[in-house]
């Protein structure tokens, strides 16, 4: 698949420059072009004899890092990473980042602040001049169950479009996060928005809401692969690396 190989390729380029001998604990992000990611890792470890350990952002993750044969951290044992590497839905100009299409937004987001640089990897489709332009599904907001009807009409409210409730495919009724919470996908008329950061504040203080999709200016480094497996990588000058 075109897909298949733009995703690989980002994924392979950004491995190749970040892991080293210098690197000792990362963060493993969600998805399906982490994939690649970890197993280059893995390659690397093996034939480099790397001293590496690795913190996942979802269940999907650790076992990935467990079935790829390295080593498995927590963000209980630790808060300082030297790199952290993911796949996300849609990055823009600015390095603004959505998040979450795979429902692992709140932990991705606790290993991308403890990591030293937050790399992304995606197929090129992902970058875009403005946060909605490519990504139609809304923005994933992690909220407490108890309080998701609560939180869903005081976004509406406050914010306008529409929130709704994400259900399971293969089973009935919402779908549960890793911290057993569940997620609104918040849809609204995102070409209007001149500042993200505001966005995400305003969400952050709605009672019930755990965390958001939005990852504001804290990437490090994207690297965009295409169906032709060539790679553009975007540095954020904003962010020393
Ligand atoms: O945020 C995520 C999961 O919550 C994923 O990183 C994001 O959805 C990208 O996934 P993929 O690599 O499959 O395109």
């Amino acid at each position: 698949m075109p897909t298949d190989k733009a995703k690989e390729s980002a994924a392979i380029a950004a491995v190749d420059e970040h892991i080293n001998a210098n690197v000792h604990i990362i963060g493993i992000g969600s998805g399906s072009t982490i994939v690649p990611a970890v197993k280059k890792i893995a390659e690397m470890v093996k034939k480099d004899k790397l001293d590496l350990i690795c913190v996942p952002t979802s269940l999907q993750a650790r076992e990935l890092i467990l079935s790829n044969g390295l080593k498995l951290g927590s963000l209980i044992e630790y808060q300082e990473l030297d790199l952290a590497i993911d796949g996300a839905d849609e990055v823009d100009e600015q390095f603004n980042c959505i998040k979450g299409g795979g429902g692992c937004q709140t932990q991705e987001k606790l290993v991308a602040i403890c990591a030293k640089k937050f790399i992304v990897v995606a197929d090129e489709k992902k970058w875009s001049k403005n946060l909605g332009d490519q990504w139609k599904k809304g923005i994933p907001i992690e909220v407490l169950p108890i309080a998701y009807k609560i939180t869903k009409k005081e976004i509406e409210k406050q914010l306008g479009g529409e929130v709704v409730v994400r259900e399971g495919t293969e089973k009935l009724g919402p779908v549960l996060t890793d911290q057993a919470n569940f997620i609104l996908d918040w849809k609204f008329d995102s070409s209007k928005v001149s500042n993200w950061s505001d966005i995400n504040t305003k969400l952050k203080l709605i009672p019930g809401v755990v965390e958001t999709g939005l990852f504001i200016n804290m990437i490090s480094k994207a690297y965009f692969g295409n169906s032709e497996g060539k790679v553009q990588v975007k540095t954020n000058s904003s962010i020393s690396s």
